[in-house]
């Protein structure tokens, strides 16, 4: 069989999101983070994502590294792309969603891809082209709060309209209901029309499906996981897809327990208070770790002593900068927006690789822009993914040099998981 599906997405925590979708859907799915530059093995593989960090970095970037691994994707035969975004379409006026979307139908030559961000089970849906998250607007969710991309409109026609030049349309739900039929012609006439983008609406798992049976054979799909986990029955109903066993348990994990977090989200600060109220954890501030090094230190001598207790007291930790919109602001206008994530993003991640070497080998990391930059600081590849924890949550494992067994890595969407998601994951471990 050739790789069936080539993923291209735009966070860490969302690529894993996906390859979870797909591993829970019988798809054999590999993660890599960045594009190759050696040999991968993909044989008996269904699926490759790959894990960029071009949610938020300027534009030329974030076109240049999706178009080098749409090139990578294409040379391993992958029958069809799926740029994968944030359910809660995170992006800015100037992109990323729309500018990429449209390099990759250029480099694809197709004239038409949907846009799909809806994942009905975490909340996410889509209705006349709105999107709410669970019963709330996407601009009055928190999402209008977000430290790099804040969400001020829950409109996504208007949304993506201000990010490519090209028409948008709407596939708006009262046509999804009719069925396969009538979501086929929908897009045909959209398409016959000019329209280059569609926003789907989805409502639940049966939009999904329709929707998948209706683009299966894009060459370009774009959205959040949800799509992924509807489009392998359409693959195997095309005889692209073998049925497979169950995915592949991961070994049994070994060493301490740690849980850093950079996520400003409302669920991450909820999961915070509540890891708070009976484990041990140490908050870090901007402001403090640009003067000097002395937080920092402070963060690891405290972390030390819990996670490796000499006396067998170990126990987990948190690492955290999750802070109150009222108290990221105040960072962002002393530091600037993009200097006080870098910043919280530079320590949380040393401290991941520091604590990592020396025995943590069990570690949640909360936030996709924090994933990015952990897991690029931990060296890490690869990814196999394993148990979840919750919808959009699996437990993965990588190889760390200088290490013998794998390290255990669960990576948390910002809004993903339950308020005891923290403590819980370590439960869920084999
Ligand atoms: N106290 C703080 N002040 C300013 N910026 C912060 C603070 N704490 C964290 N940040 C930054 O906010 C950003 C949070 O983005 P991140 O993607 O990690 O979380 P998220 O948006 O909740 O997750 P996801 O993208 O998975 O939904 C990071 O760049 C992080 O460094
Ligand atoms: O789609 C989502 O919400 C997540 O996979 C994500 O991308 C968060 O960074």
């Amino acid at each position: 069989m050739t790789l069936v599906l080539g993923a291209i997405a735009d966070d860490f925590t969302g690529a894993t999101d996906l390859a979870n979708n797909l591993v829970r859907a019988g798809m054999r799915t590999v993660q890599v983070i960045g594009v190759p530059n050696d040999g991968v093995t993909l044989d008996d593989v269904d699926a490759v994502v790959v894990a960029l960090k071009s949610r938020t970095c300027p534009v030329t970037e974030a076109v240049s590294d999706s178009s080098a691994a749409l090139t990578w994707l294409q040379a391993q035969g992958a029958r069809q792309i799926f740029f994968k975004y944030c359910s809660t379409f995170d992006s800015t006026d100037e992109g990323n969603i729309g500018p990429v979307a449209d390099a990759l139908l250029d480099r694809l030559g197709s004239e038409q891809t949907v846009m799909v961000p809806a994942f009905p089970i975490n909340g996410r849906t889509v209705y006349q082209g709105h999107l709410f998250v669970g019963n709330r607007l996407l601009n009055d969710s928190g999402m209008e709060k977000h430290p790099l991309n804040p969400m001020t409109d829950a409109d996504l026609v208007r949304v993506l309209s201000r990010q490519t030049p090209y028409p948008v349309g709407l596939l708006s739900r009262p046509v999804l209901a009719g069925g396969f039929e009538a979501t086929h012609q929908r897009l045909q006439s959209l398409r016959d029309e000019g329209v280059r983008h569609v926003i789907c609406d989805t409502l639940d798992e049966h939009d999904l499906e329709t929707l998948a049976a209706a683009v299966v054979e894009y060459p370009l799909v774009t959205g959040g996981s949800g799509l992924g986990q509807a489009l392998p029955s359409e693959y195997r109903r095309l005889g692209w897809l073998a049925d497979v066993d169950e995915p592949g348990k991961l070994v049994p994990s070994s060493g301490a327990a740690l849980v850093v977090s950079g996520s400003c989200s409302r669920m991450t600060l909820a999961q915070v208070d509540h890891f708070l109220a009976d484990h041990a954890g140490f908050g870090l501030d901007p402001l403090a770790l640009t003067e000097n090094d002395e937080q920092l230190e402070k963060a690891l001598a405290f972390a030390r002593e819990r996670l490796f207790g000499s006396d067998g007291s170990a126990e987990p930790v948190l690492l955290y900068a999750s802070a109150a919109p009222e108290k990221v602001e105040k960072a962002q206008e002393q530091l600037g927006v993009t200097e006080a994530g870098a910043v919280v993003e530079r320590a949380l991640s040393w401290l991941s690789k520091v604590l990592v070497e020396e025995g943590v080998g069990r570690l949640v990391v909360a936030g996709g822009e924090t994933s990015g930059a952990v897991v690029s600081a931990l060296g890490i590849r690869e990814l196999r993914i394993g148990e979840q924890i919750d919808p959009g949550v699996p437990w993965t494992q990588a190889p760390i040099s200088g290490r013998d067994a794998p390290l255990s890595l669960a990576l948390k969407s910002g809004n993903f998981g339950d308020i005891d998601f923290f403590s819980r994951a370590f439960e869920v471990l084999p």
